[in-house]
């Protein structure tokens, strides 16, 4: 594997693309428009500038990873990448429109994986002639920091492909983990509810937003609040994830109307420089 395509060029497609060329890898960043290219590599320069100022990588290394990335806008890009990783919108419309775009696109040994939070795997192959070659690569965020990668197969997924993902996980520096497709995955299943609770209680006006964060981090050594993590993941995000757990597993799992409303108003957290906090 020599090529790999990042499709979409935010916070996810972003850190994905940083870390990928960090391992050597020519990387391909794609976005609807050349600006949002421009600004994922604007962010990535900015944290291999900081790693350089802390004297953990040298100039000429990052001046070697910059120059392995390549911008594009167009999904015929795809011809030239053994691996695409999509990591648009959590949305199935565009990521089944995207899917069937890159099966008519990529060369036939081009594995096709998608960093969806929730969707189903199996649904996404299905558009697909490839079913075999496409595969769940669920990466945390903010990526260049979170240790794991779950791993997804869809019904049909190759045991060559699961075994290829699970081991450029590990180049990438990341613990793969096996996880079956099922609404929201492991991860997801328990952090958003996690998260949707903490806006029940701030809906409820049981705490302040600040205080309910303030509870988990000292009360459950979590690194950030709950609340804090919605505005990181971006509400828009958790309420999409939040719906897929509803629809398939349950009442138990309904989004509050309030994390709706935020979505509602754009206050989607850390991306629009407000959600329960302001940045
Ligand atoms: C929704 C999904 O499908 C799945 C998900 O991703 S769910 C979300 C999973 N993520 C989490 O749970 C994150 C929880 N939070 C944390 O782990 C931490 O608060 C945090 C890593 C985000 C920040 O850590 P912190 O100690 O509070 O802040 P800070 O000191 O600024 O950062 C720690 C390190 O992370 C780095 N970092 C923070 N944000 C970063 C980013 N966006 N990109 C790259 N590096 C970043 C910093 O540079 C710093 O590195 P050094 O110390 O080596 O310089
Ligand atoms: N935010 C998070 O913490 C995590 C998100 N994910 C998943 O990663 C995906 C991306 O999430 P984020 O990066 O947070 O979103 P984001 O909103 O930061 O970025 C999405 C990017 O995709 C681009 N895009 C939209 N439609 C596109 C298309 N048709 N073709 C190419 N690019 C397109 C947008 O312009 C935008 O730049 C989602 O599926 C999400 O569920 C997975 C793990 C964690």
């Amino acid at each position: 594997m020599k090529t790999i395509m990042v499709i979409g060029a935010g916070q996810m497609g972003a850190g994905i693309a940083q870390v990928a060329a960090q391992a050597g890898y020519d990387v391909i960043l794609n976005d609807i428009k050349e600006d949002f290219v421009t600004r994922g590599l604007q962010g990535i320069e900015k944290n291999l500038n900081r790693s350089v100022e802390k004297g953990r990588m040298s100039a000429e290394d990052k001046a070697a990873i910059l120059g392995r990335f390549r911008k594009s806008t167009s999904y015929q890009d795809a011809a030239d990448a053994d691996l695409v990783i999509e990591a648009a919108v959590e949305k199935m419309s565009i990521k089944g429109e995207i899917f069937k775009t890159l099966d008519s696109v990529c060369p036939e040994h081009t594995i096709l994986a998608t960093n969806t939070s929730s969707l189903p795997i199996t649904q996404v192959a299905a558009v697909t002639k490839r079913p075999d070659r496409v595969i769940g690569m669920h990466f945390f965020n903010p990526v260049p920091v979170m240790k794991l990668v779950e791993v997804i197969r869809g019904l049909e997924t190759s045991d060559e492909v699961y075994n290829t993902i699970e081991k450029l996980s590990r180049e990438l520096g990341k613990t793969p983990v096996e996880v079956k497709d099922a609404p929201g995955f492991v991860a997801n299943r328990i952090l958003i509810p996690m998260i949707n609770e903490a806006v029940w209680i701030l809906n409820e006006g049981i705490a302040k937003p600040e205080d309910i964060d303030e509870v988990m981090k000292l009360g459950a050594n979590q690194p950030m609040g709950p609340l804090a993590l919605g505005d990181l993941i971006g509400l828009d995000t958790v309420l999409a994830i939040c719906n897929v757990l509803h629809e398939g597993l349950g009442d138990k799992y309904r989004p509050c109307p309030l994390l709706r409303k935020y979505v509602d108003a754009g206050r989607l957290g850390r991306k629009t420089g407000r959600g329960f906090f302001t940045y």
